[in-house]
């Protein structure tokens, strides 16, 4: 059962590399998961690279730029660029993530850190950005599913065993803040917003309840 959902998470990354035609719905899904946790992985060698050159973790300028990208690249497939951006928000914070907890591994254990990493600008973050827009369509034909939030939740806990195969506990928590998005609905829908002064309370309490609901799909526990 589950080897026949990796499998199918699998033929469907194969698919979109080899731009075998439009994925929707579900499909659309699996294949979004596979390359958020393909961009998950990616973030142990930017934690490499930085581990070893003592790079911050957090690049603010490079954030804007990637995120003002995905929302060009968002409109211009004809996705609503908020929806995009906010996606990308979720993966480069799980992808941070990451980072930290790979850094406190290997300063607890110096032993295991790495010693001859990928260069960051000619090595590994191309290989972030040629995720950035096939990422940007699978959201895009995610659309109908995404607005059925309980069939998209559905779809999410499916996808969940064969995307969390392999990893270990920080990258399946990682995982977890990368998909928060994904079943949620856009705060635009969310009723109005409370009064000011309550306004900052109110966002927190949200993103713990889409953190506890959504970024860990029930089959996790
Ligand atoms: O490119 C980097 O420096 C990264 O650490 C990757 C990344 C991302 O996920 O895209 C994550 C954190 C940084 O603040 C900027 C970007």
């Amino acid at each position: 059962m589950r080897s026949r959902s990796v499998w199918r998470v699998a033929l469907v990354v194969v698919a979109l590399v080899a731009g075998l035609g439009p994925l929707q719905g579900p499909e659309a899904l699996d294949g979004l998961v596979g390359l958020a946790v393909r961009r998950l992985r990616l973030a142990d060698e930017v934690a490499a690279a930085k581990y070893v050159t003592g790079a911050p973790v957090t690049d603010a300028a490079r954030e804007r730029r990637l995120l003002e990208r995905v929302g060009e690249e968002s409109a211009g497939v004809g996705l609503a660029p908020a929806i995009g951006v906010r996606f990308f928000r979720a993966q480069i914070e799980a992808g941070k993530a990451v980072q930290r907890g790979l850094h406190a591994r290997w300063r607890a254990d110096p032993a295991s850190a790495p010693r001859r990493p990928p260069d960051l600008a000619t090595g590994v973050r191309p290989r972030l950005d040629r995720l950035t827009l096939p990422m940007v369509r699978l959201l895009l034909r995610l659309g109908p599913l995404r607005e059925e939030p309980g069939r998209c939740r559905d779809a999410l806990v499916r996808a969940w065993p064969a995307a969390r195969a392999g990893l270990d506990r920080l990258h399946r928590d990682a995982l977890g803040v990368a998909l928060a998005p994904l079943c949620a609905p856009e705060p635009a829908a969310r009723a109005p917003e409370p009064p000011r002064s309550a306004a900052p309370a109110a966002a927190g309490a949200g993103r713990r309840a889409c953190l506890s609901a959504c970024a860990r799909p029930r089959a996790s526990r």
